[in-house]
């Protein structure tokens, strides 16, 4: 349903998107996540026809994103979305809708359709009155009105209260269940993981991991054991075992106090063992070991905190222009906190 081959968008010599080939399939949930600058809304505003390509090429719906055509198929959502205030949502809707040429008892069952289901209240309200919340229902509604195969979503949830962003999730998955192919864009990693099949992580402009969320993370992320000890492990005995060369031993790094115990996290089971022999060296033992499967946002906070090269024409790597970092991630909470959660835990 989309096909994005080698797409490219430079403005003078920067690049905000490099290289990027993807394919999403019909009656897919496909997300594109990266911090910010990573080049997410300049793919989107190329998908949605309002932005042409420096090279390479999208194609929706068997069209080219530039060819006029298309858009009868896309409903696209902008990060903002400022709405004619003096009109109530159903007005504003209807609107849309005649723009689309789309016969009055058709738009008017299906915005009421829309409206129902997103639960909007207050639809001859002006919209200038209305809550963020209702804005951005209004605009989802929008999306809808010429009944497109393809939807392209701008951080649709971004700025929304936990129920309307679930209630907002849960209308993308309806999307789906009814056939739509639907592209969007999020901080939120959470909202990626509940609702995408397949992602996309860009970094710098370029996709820097692909695949389902279990591929990126079997792919990208690295198990850890957190090895609970009631004691210190001893240090010296461990390092005696260790061949330097060994870089899974170089990673069991020192034991960290937490309460009444000690937890050294490492990288493999025979790193375990060392640990465990150390523990042992130290007249103690190991009384807990708990596996830790990397999450999205592990993966990403890998994958992002590196350069990229070359995103500048010429070749140079400069910061980009709006001083990109991790830190344009919404984490949303504590990270160490939820990995502990989401733990299986495993006694010795
Ligand atoms: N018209 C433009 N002229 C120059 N640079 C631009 C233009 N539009 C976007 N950029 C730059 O391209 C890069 C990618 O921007 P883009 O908006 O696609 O990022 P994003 O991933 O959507 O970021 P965010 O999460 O902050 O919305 C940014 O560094 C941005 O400053």
């Amino acid at each position: 349903m989309i096909e994005v081959a080698g797409l490219e968008k430079t403005y003078g010599d920067f690049s905000a998107v490099v290289d990027s080939t993807f394919a999403v399939e019909e009656g897919e949930v496909f997300g594109i996540v990266g911090p910010n600058g990573a080049g997410k809304t300049t793919t989107l505003k190329t998908l949605a026809g309002l932005i042409e390509p420096t090279a390479g090429e999208a194609r929706v719906a068997g069209y080219d994103s530039t060819e006029p055509a298309m858009r009868h198929h896309l409903g696209f959502l902008p990060e903002e979305s400022p709405l004619y205030e003096e009109m109530t949502a159903t007005s504003y809707l209807r609107f849309f809708a005649d723009l689309y040429e789309v016969p009055r008892s058709v738009a008017d069952e299906r915005i009421d359709r829309a409206l129902d289901r997103l639960d909007l209240d207050h639809r001859d309200r002006r919209l200038g009155d209305v809550s963020k919340g209702m804005k951005r229902k209004v605009a989802i509604a929008r999306s809808l009105v010429n009944d497109p195969d393809v939807l392209v979503y701008d951080e649709p949830a971004s700025g929304l209260d936990p129920v309307t962003t679930n209630s907002v999730l849960e209308f993308t998955r309806e999307l789906r269940a009814a056939g739509k192919t639907v592209v969007f864009s999020a901080h939120n990693l959470y909202h990626v993981e509940s609702v995408c099949d397949r992602v996309v992580i860009m970094n710098e402009g370029r996709i820097v991991a692909r695949g389902t969320v279990d591929e990126i993370r079997e792919r990208h992320g690295e198990t850890t054991y957190h090895v609970y000890t009631d004691v210190e492990p001893e240090a010296g005995a461990n390092e005696a075992e260790i061949d330097v060369g060994d870089a899974e031993a170089a990673d069991i790094g020192t034991a960290e106090e937490v309460g009444d115990r000690y937890r050294t996290v490492v990288p493999s089971m025979d790193a375990v063992d060392r640990v465990r022999t150390a523990a042992s060296d130290a007249g103690g033992t190991v009384v807990d070991i708990r596996t830790r499967e990397p999450s999205l946002e592990d993966v990403f906070l890998d994958l992002v905190g590196r350069p990229m090269p070359g995103r500048r024409r010429g070749g140079g790597s400069g910061p980009d222009a709006d001083g990109d970092t991790s830190e344009g991630w919404n984490r949303d909470g504590d990270r160490e906190k939820r990995a502990e959660t989401a733990t299986s835990e495993g006694a010795e």
